[in-house]
């Protein structure tokens, strides 16, 4: 479980996050949602320590992360997957190197162990034998899936995500998020995923933030989004007519 209390950010004048408290639980899909610039990545960086929050703290399963200096985060960054948009794969290294590289940096393990979970994470992602390709080989998709094989490798307790279904075709969309729900599930894991894809909301949205202006605006699940009488998360939610005609068909 992850609770953040009161957070707030500000860059310069800007104050980006006014104030959000929340609670993420284990083994579910945690969403944060929310309008361009409302704040949803600042949000995401100041969870896993890549921004210092101005104000507020950040508890892993009931540890104060905020208070802890670079050493002692060290035990809980390494228990932390992430996936960040465009897969952020290392171009010049190999599928296999690419989902190593955790591996290399915080482990001890021999060359056949790291390699042995490499191929048990990337047959997982339905990659198998895909071990020698590298990045430019491959589609968007299968970017993102190797992406969050090499979130995985650590078996981490926390996995975040920015935008799994950006540049993905509505096809590919599923899978990855059906991918992501799966994991969280099977490895009990705290998943965090910043989005604004409405089939991700609807389709694995167990728990949902919804930020609107820098604030926690709305909270729910998504069998509850298509029935909530807030102004800005329906004008969000059901933008389009065909979202619209969906909704009353709820
Ligand atoms: N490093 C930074 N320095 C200064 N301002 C920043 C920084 N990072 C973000 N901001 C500002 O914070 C605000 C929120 O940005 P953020 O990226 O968190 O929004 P977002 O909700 O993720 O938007 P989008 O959906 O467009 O990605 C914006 O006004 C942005 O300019």
């Amino acid at each position: 479980m992850i609770e953040v209390k009161d957070i707030v950010k500000t860059f310069g004048e800007n104050e980006v996050l006014k104030g959000i408290s929340a609670i993420f639980q284990t083994g579910k899909n945690n969403l944060i949602i929310g309008g361009s610039g409302s704040g949803k990545t600042t949000m995401l960086k100041c969870i896993v320590g890549l921004h210092e929050p101005t104000k507020g703290q950040v508890f892993f399963d009931g540890e104060n992360f905020t208070e802890m200096d670079f050493e002692q985060r060290v035990p809980i960054r390494t228990q932390i997957g992430m996936l960040f948009q465009n897969s952020a794969l290392f171009d010049s290294m190999t599928v296999e190197e690419n989902i190593m590289f955790p591996l290399n940096l915080f482990t001890n393990q021999s060359i056949a162990e790291k390699r042995d979970r490499a191929n048990f994470c990337l047959e997982r992602v339905n990659l198998k034998g895909r071990n020698k390709l590298f990045p430019a080989e491959l589609s968007g998709g299968m970017k993102k899936r190797v992406g969050i094989a090499r979130a995985i490798s650590m078996e981490p307790k926390y996995l975040f995500v920015d935008e799994p279904n950006s540049g993905l075709d509505p096809k590919t969309s599923i899978l990855i998020d059906e991918l992501i729900a799966e994991l969280t599930i099977e490895y009990q894991m705290t998943t965090v995923v910043v989005t604004h894809d409405m089939n991700s909301v609807m389709g694995i949205g167990d728990h949902i933030i919804f930020l609107h202006q820098g604030q926690k605006w709305w909270e729910g699940s998504n069998k509850e989004i298509a029935h909530t009488d807030n102004q800005e998360l329906n004008d969000f939610v059901f933008a389009s007519k065909f979202m619209q005609a969906a909704k009353e068909k709820l």
